[in-house]
Order: structure tokens, then C-alpha cells, then sequence
């Protein structure tokens, strides 16, 4: 059988003291989506960073298609970093570039180049985004937050990667807007056949774009299962979080 194309094992990461990965387990298939929800401060960002090698793990394994992250040399790690793709909480687009340059940032690495062929990129991007060539020479602070968020998905599928991060997709945008973006993310997943791992406290965004839900917990994943499950877990702590009540095991 192919290998997973994330494969996390006994994943531990601690800061000084304070253990904030314990064991963490997680496998993502190729082509699947799957979303981690927790509270606040329970380690989802510092999990994509193990990921993505930019923090290493105390101890445990980190696999992307077989190939071990924990350890591996700066060239292995940036090589395998190539194949991400990142969606950033907030956009973080920069204000000071066109859109079109915006879109193409990562194919450019910030660097002026055959600037006909990238605004074509940009605008067949932007289409896939449901943005026409009307914006391409705006700056990002024209667009409503809407249209940002939209804009920086369509920076994160430019170069086509293989596995993209969502750092909490739908965050400040209205439900009407947030689903706008859920369904957006659920087609270029379904198009692109990339595998996305998302993070997220948004339940109905977990429920829509994901294929499977995990829990992060005390530094473990408590729980994981098919999205339909997540308001019929059986778990206490996935219940508690879902339902957003104060009063159960988690404190
Ligand atoms: N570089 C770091 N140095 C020290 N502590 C860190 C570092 N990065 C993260 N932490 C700590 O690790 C814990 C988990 O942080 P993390 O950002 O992963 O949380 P999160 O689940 O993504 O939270 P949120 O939903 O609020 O974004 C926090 O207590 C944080 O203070």
C-alpha cells in the first residue's frame, strides 16, 4: 500500500517545561482532507510547524510520502517543504504589491520576472477563485477581507502544490462569506487532488470541508472519525467542544 502522505507517530514537543505535543498520531492519505479542531493554546500551529520543519520534535517520527522530516538536513526538509502549500490566518497578503504580484509570490520568490506569463498565472488562478482580471493591479487593503482570504487561496494553489495548510480559513469572515470560502476550498481540493489539512474552531467549516475530523487535546488526539460523526462522537471531549459547553472534561 502507498505510504500515507502525512504520517505523524508518537509525536512529543516541549518548550522549556511545558509539554505541548504528547504523543500526537495522525496519518493523512493522499488526496484526503482532514481537519484538527481544539481550543485555543492546545498545539494545532506548533503540529503544521512540526510538519513543515520548522520546529523539531523532542522525539516521534514525521513522515511526508515516507520520508523522514525529524533529523533530516535543511536541503531535505526545504525540498520536501516545496510540496506544501499554505492558506495563513489573516491572508497575510502584502499590501504593498498588486494582487497579480501577490498570486505569483511564490513562483517569483519576491523576484521581478517575465511579468506577462505571471499575470496570466495570477488570472487563471484568481478565475479558479471566482476573482476576475478586473483586480489585478488593486492592492490587497481595496478588497473587502472576503476577497482577500479568496486572493490568498488562489497565492496557495499557484504552484500547484501537493499538500495545502488552512490556518483557520473562515476566521473574521461572516457565516455567508465563511461558506463561500468552504465550498471554494472543497472544489480546489476536489479539483486539484490535493491533500489539505486544516485547522480550524469553525465546527460547520470542519463539517464541510473535511473528509475526516481529529481532536487535539492535552497534547494527544483524543479523537478522530468521518465528519458526520463529530456531533455523535461518543466523546466526551469532542461533545463538550462541539456543543461550546463550559462545563464538562475539558477545563
Ligand atoms: N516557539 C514557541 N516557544 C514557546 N512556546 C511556544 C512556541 N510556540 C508555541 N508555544 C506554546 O505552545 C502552545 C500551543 O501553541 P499553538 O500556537 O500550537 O496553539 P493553537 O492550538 O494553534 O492555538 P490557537 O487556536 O489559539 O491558535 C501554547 O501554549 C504556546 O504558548
Amino acid at each position: 500500500m502507498a505510504d500515507p502522505k502525512i504520517r505523524l507517530t508518537d509525536v512529543v514537543k516541549r518548550f522549556d517545561e511545558k509539554v505541548v505535543l504528547d504523543g500526537v498520531n495522525l496519518s493523512v492519505e493522499p488526496g484526503e482532507s482532514v481537519a484538527i479542531i481544539g481550543g485555543s493554546g492546545t498545539g494545532k500551529s506548533v503540529t503544521l510547524k512540526c510538519i513543515l520543519g520548522l520546529l523539531k520534535p523532542d522525539s516521534g517520527s514525521v513522515q511526508v510520502d515516507g520520508q523522514e522530516i525529524v533529523g533530516a538536513s535543511t536541503r531535505e526538509i526545504e525540498k520536501v517543504r516545496a510540496k506544501f502549500g499554505m492558506l495563513f490566518q489573516g491572508g497575510a497578503l502584502f499590501d504593498s504589491l498588486p494582487i497579480w504580484r501577490n498570486v505569483t509570490f511564490g513562483l517569483t520568490q519576491g523576484r521581478m520576472r517575465h511579468a506577462a506569463e505571471m499575470r496570466k498565472i495570477a488570472e487563471e488562478n484568481l478565475e479558479r477563485v471566482g476573482l476576475g482580471r478586473e483586480i489585478l493591479n488593486l492592492r490587497p487593503n481595496e478588497l473587502s477581507g472576503g476577497m482577500q482570504k479568496r486572493v490568498a487561496l488562489a497565492r496557495a494553489i499557484a504552484p500547484r502544490p501537493e499538500i495545502i495548510f488552512f490556518d483557520e480559513p473562515t476566521t473574521g469572515l461572516d457565516p455567508i462569506r465563511a461558506d463561500v470560502i468552504n465550498d471554494l476550498i472543497t472544489s480546489l481540493v476536489e479539483d486539484l487532488g490535493v491533500t489539505a489539512l486544516t485547522i480550524t474552531h469553525d465546527m460547520a467549516s470542519a463539517r464541510k470541508i473535511a473528509h475526516r475530523v481529529a481532536m487535539l487535546y492535552n497534547g494527544r488526539i483524543v479523537w478522530h472519525g468521518p465528519r458526520d460523526r463529530l456531533y455523535d462522537s461518543g466523546n466526551p471531549y469532542v461533545d463538550q467542544f462541539v456543543q461550546g459547553r463550559a462545563d464538562g472534561p475539558i477545563r
